[in-house]
């Protein structure tokens, strides 16, 4: 079971975080469709609304005009057709990694039966078969991270939402998360949105790459990468001409945004990430070491 996805005409704005601040535009009249079983990559300039925009899709933010449609049925809440995979593992520590994939289930009433049944098929698929018992405090950021995956797909979601799940992995670890995601999209078949900051991530796993413009964020351009021999053990992918002919041009595409980014900034205009208190306490840490 898979979706399609389709935002028409979507913005979303935020009232400024601290008192009197302006507004802030995350999202501004994006359209974007991801057809049903499709693996679409999601890049773009740090703050431009990636995760505002997975959150509409997730149900847990509203747009403020424009729709969401899944399914063509307009996204009005959370629901158990949309998992999510977000980049910190929210596992429950206190639950061994069975238990954690089962929480799903459990929301959903199925019996206490077939909850392991399904546990122990989804943790089988994800590569932890054995590690049903650990809690998370005795697995890697990856193994963790494999949990959260199987958590989201056992209560079969028609799409997959995930928000930077590998970005804080070590590279090695990473890559073979995303051959094992894609490997799991081969046998699933599950409709993927996924967001990352890295464009060779974005390249290896997305059929499609859509590059979104710095804030507010709209779809600048879709790049088609097709079909490389991902997956295969024995070529390095990554090295292709066909795999660097993308790459550079999602490198390109978003360097104009990131350009612009810049430019806004050096103009005066607060920078894009420095919103809240936390950001800007980031940006002077930055300063001192610079
Ligand atoms: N609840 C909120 N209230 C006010 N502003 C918000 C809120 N959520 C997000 N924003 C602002 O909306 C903009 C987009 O944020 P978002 O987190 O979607 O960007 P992003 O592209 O995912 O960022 P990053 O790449 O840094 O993770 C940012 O400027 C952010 O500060």
């Amino acid at each position: 079971m898979s979706s399609s996805i389709r935002f028409e005409h979507v913005a979303r704005r935020f009232p400024g975080r601290e008192a009197g601040a302006p507004p802030v535009t995350a999202l501004d009249d994006l359209d974007l469709e991801v057809a049903a079983g499709e693996l679409v990559t999601l890049v773009g300039p740090s703050g431009c609304g990636k995760s505002t925009l997975l959150d509409l899709v997730a149900g847990l933010s509203s747009p403020s005009s424009g729709r969401v449609l899944v399914d063509d049925r307009e996204v009005t809440g959370p629901g158990l057709d949309r998992g999510v995979v977000f980049q910190q593992y929210a596992l429950l520590p206190w639950r061994t990694a069975r238990a954690n994939v089962e929480l799903g289930l459990e929301a959903n009433g199925t019996p206490r039966r077939e909850r392991a049944e399904r546990a122990r098929e989804y943790l089988d698929l994800v590569g932890l078969a054995g590690f049903e018992r650990h809690y998370p405090h005795e697995l890697s950021g990856g193994m963790t991270q494999r949990v959260a995956i199987a958590r989201s797909l056992a209560f079969d979601p028609a799409v997959l939402l995930m928000d930077e799940p590998f970005a804080a992995l070590d590279a090695q670890t990473r890559e073979t998360l995303q051959d094992e995601l894609l490997r799991i999209w081969g046998r699933t078949g599950k409709t993927i949105l996924f967001i990352t900051h890295g464009i060779d991530e974005a390249v290896y796993l997305g059929r499609r790459v859509a590059v979104l413009t710095a804030r507010p964020g709209r779809v600048k351009g879709i790049v088609e990468v097709g079909d490389l021999p991902r997956g295969d053990p024995d070529t390095d992918v990554r090295s292709s001409p066909e795999f660097a002919r993308a790459r550079h041009r999602v490198w390109t595409s978003l360097r104009g945004e990131t350009k612009r980014q810049g430019e806004h900034a050096d103009r005066g205009a607060r920078p894009v990430k420095a919103e809240t208190q936390h950001d800007r306490t980031q940006e002077a840490r930055v300063d001192q070491h610079a």
